[in-house]
């Protein structure tokens, strides 16, 4: 982003994401006669799409053409850019810009089977030699071929730094050894698959359960069912919703689970987009800083609101609301705080929404005043947490774990301290090329660093939840976005020949599934058996068609597996939670204190010990 910006000849606003574009198009699309309200309609899978008439394909093919067409136009005339366009005229700068070329003797690059061919050549040109490259990938986990990736990068790796020394990571540490056995089975079918001897020292552990049932409402009851079971009073102790993770292939499979959690009562979280788990708060935080950085930001706007509003309660700003005010900011040509002003200002006269948006412009036009002053972000950020008092409403809120959230909020504020203080400069400057000198500097550095360093950062929204009561909750996600992540439950439903066939990426797909599971693994299908699965060899002995019966001793072993305190150590079967969650007494400070007297941290004390850090 940076290269772009400073070497680009007109200088670009802002970059859209996968939302901001999505909103983008929903903007244009909107008012079209033919669009579907139904945003799904757009991300069917062509495999699931036979209630398409080729006429309705037709169709929206072509509104999808023209909407494409416009979307440029707007993305164009408001100087945005979108990832692929920043990636490509990176590389086309670097080509021209010879010292740009060569700058870097060592690069490390992770989850590089997702890597695209210009994602390589960028990383290609920014080298000083091949020696310098590291990367760390899975050929059997490829599966972006659909969005770019480009699996021969390892071979053109091979082939442009012919010393390359390749060296097999074949020890797993996360998973059970019969989860590893079942997910290996899935794989090693593969006959282009280049081969790998997984292996581990883990506990057998349950073989995974393996289960056909009459329909997929019944599947969905039947996972829930076990939840509920695994959660209490079974393995109670051990485990809690946030243990839990249901991977599905696709979105549209998301419905009936939901339901069959709702029936259940089991608090849960539908999690999509690339964005990750990350304390509300902070999303609402860093939103607000975004948006004062650049009132272009319409997906800045759209976390602001879906979080708290800011400026206090002041509830009534949905997504309704944002999207009229983005509809009106696209029609006058203007950024959106500009239509918020004016509808404050009374220059369009929407009563209702006036008195929703005054305290959010009041707010944002307050920190933008200071940004302008290059106030630095920590106190932006302490600004922000006194002025919508969110402390005393976390906890009023949730007094369970209300501190949780805070110590989260400490966790920015040191953060944004260490880069006001320089620390780690000498790496993070170089790549930042903004000028030191422009208004606003402070803010844009730490929300650009904050950006890169974080993995919460560009990390998964919670779509949509039981509720936002910090209880633990069972994700509920595609398998594609659990990519890197681990649950020590994994429930895999679906696993039928019509979502899993044939095609080696879906096989892949499963895999991944499958080895995100640390200890209890769960596949269930209701229609024919994927051929994935049905074709295992010796297939009877990598599953079980029961459900695992946790006894003391199994759930000891478990609780060692996950590193966490066994049965007698602390907790008893049958206790609410486990002693190393968030009580007192066990969570560290990024700082490295332990805070072990809860009862002295109140909102007073989090207010002054915030300002100490900045002071300090
Ligand atoms: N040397 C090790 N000793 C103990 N545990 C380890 C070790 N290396 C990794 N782990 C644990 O194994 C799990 C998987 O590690 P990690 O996420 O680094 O693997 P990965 O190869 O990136 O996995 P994937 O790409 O499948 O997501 C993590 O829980 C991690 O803490």
């Amino acid at each position: 982003m940076e290269l772009v910006r400073r070497y680009s000849q007109s200088i670009r606003q802002t970059v859209f994401d996968e939302e901001a574009m999505w909103l983008c198009v929903r903007v244009i699309g909107a008012g079209r006669k033919g669009y579907p309200p139904d945003e799904s309609v757009y991300e069917v899978d062509p495999k699931d799409s036979c209630d398409f008439s080729s006429e309705r394909f037709e169709q929206l093919a072509q509104i999808a053409a023209s909407i494409s067409s416009e979307y440029r136009d707007v993305l164009s005339r408001n100087n945005v850019l979108t990832f692929d366009d920043l990636i490509k005229g990176a590389v086309e700068i670097q080509r021209t810009i010879p010292e740009l070329q060569r700058q870097y003797e060592h690069i490390v690059t992770d989850e590089y089977q997702d890597t695209s061919r210009t994602q390589y050549e960028f990383l290609r040109t920014r080298l000083g030699s091949g020696q310098g490259l590291t990367v760390v990938g899975d050929p059997d986990q490829y599966i972006y071929e659909w969005a770019g990736a480009d699996i021969r990068n390892f071979e053109r790796m091979r082939q442009d730094f012919p010393d390359t020394i390749q060296i097999a990571l074949e020890k797993n540490y996360r998973s059970t050894a019969s989860i590893l056995r079942s997910a290996t089975a899935v794989i090693s079918q593969d006959k282009n698959r280049i081969p790998k001897a997984l292996y581990t020292d883990n506990i057998d552990g349950f073989l995974p359960t393996l289960s056909t049932r009459i329909s997929v409402a019944d599947e969905a009851s039947f996972l829930a069912q076990e939840i509920e079971r695994l959660l209490t009073p079974v393995g109670g102790s051990l485990f809690n919703g946030n243990d839990v993770a249901i991977l599905v292939r696709s979105r549209h499979q998301v419905h009936e689970i939901v339901e069959a959690l709702k029936e259940r009562n089991i608090p849960y979280r539908v999690l999509t987009n690339r964005e990750c788990v990350e304390p509300e708060q902070i999303k609402h935080i860093i939103a607000c800083l975004r948006y004062v950085a650049n009132p272009y930001d319409a997906n800045a706007l759209t976390d602001m609101v879906k979080f708290d509003a800011p400026g206090g309660r002041s509830k009534g700003i949905g997504p309704k609301t944002i999207f009229v005010i983005l509809q009106e900011a696209e029609r006058c040509g203007v950024h959106s705080l500009e239509v918020i002003k004016r509808i404050c200002n009374k220059d369009f006269n929407i009563p209702r929404f006036r008195h929703n948006l005054y305290p959010l412009m009041e707010l944002v036009e307050e920190l933008h005043r200071m940004t302008m002053r290059n106030i630095p972000a920590s106190e932006l950020i302490f600004h922000l947490v006194q002025r919508t008092d969110l402390v005393n409403r976390l906890q009023e809120d949730d007094p369970r774990s209300w501190y949780r959230h805070t110590r989260k909020i400490e966790s920015l504020v040191e953060f944004a301290c260490c880069i006001e203080d320089g620390k780690g400069d000498h790496v993070i400057r170089p790549l930042f090329r903004d000028n030191p000198d422009t208004a606003g500097y402070p803010l844009r550095m730490f929300l650009q660093v904050y950006a890169l360093a974080s993995p919460v950062g560009s990390a998964i929204r919670a779509e949509w939840s039981s509720g936002n009561d910090g209880a633990p909750k069972v994700t509920v996600m595609t398998s594609h976005l659990a990519k890197g992540l681990e649950w020590p439950i994994v429930m895999i439903p679906g696993v039928n020949n019509k979502r899993f066939f044939k095609d080696e990426e879906l096989r892949r797909v499963l895999y991944v599934a499958f080895t995100r599971a640390q200890t209890l693994l769960f596949v269930t299908h209701s229609q024919t058996q994927s051929e994935f699965i049905s074709k295992c060899p010796n297939k009877q002995i990598l599953f079980q068609d029961k459900v695992p019966d946790l006894d003391d001793a199994a759930l000891s072993e478990i609780a060692q597996l996950l590193g966490r305190a066994a049965l007698g150590e602390g907790w008893e079967r049958g206790d609410e939670q486990r002693p190393s969650d968030d009580h007192e007494g066990y969570r560290r400070f990024t700082s490295g204190r332990v805070i072990r007297n809860l009862s002295a941290f109140t909102a007073e004390n989090l207010m002054s010990r915030l300002q100490s850090k900045m002071k300090g």
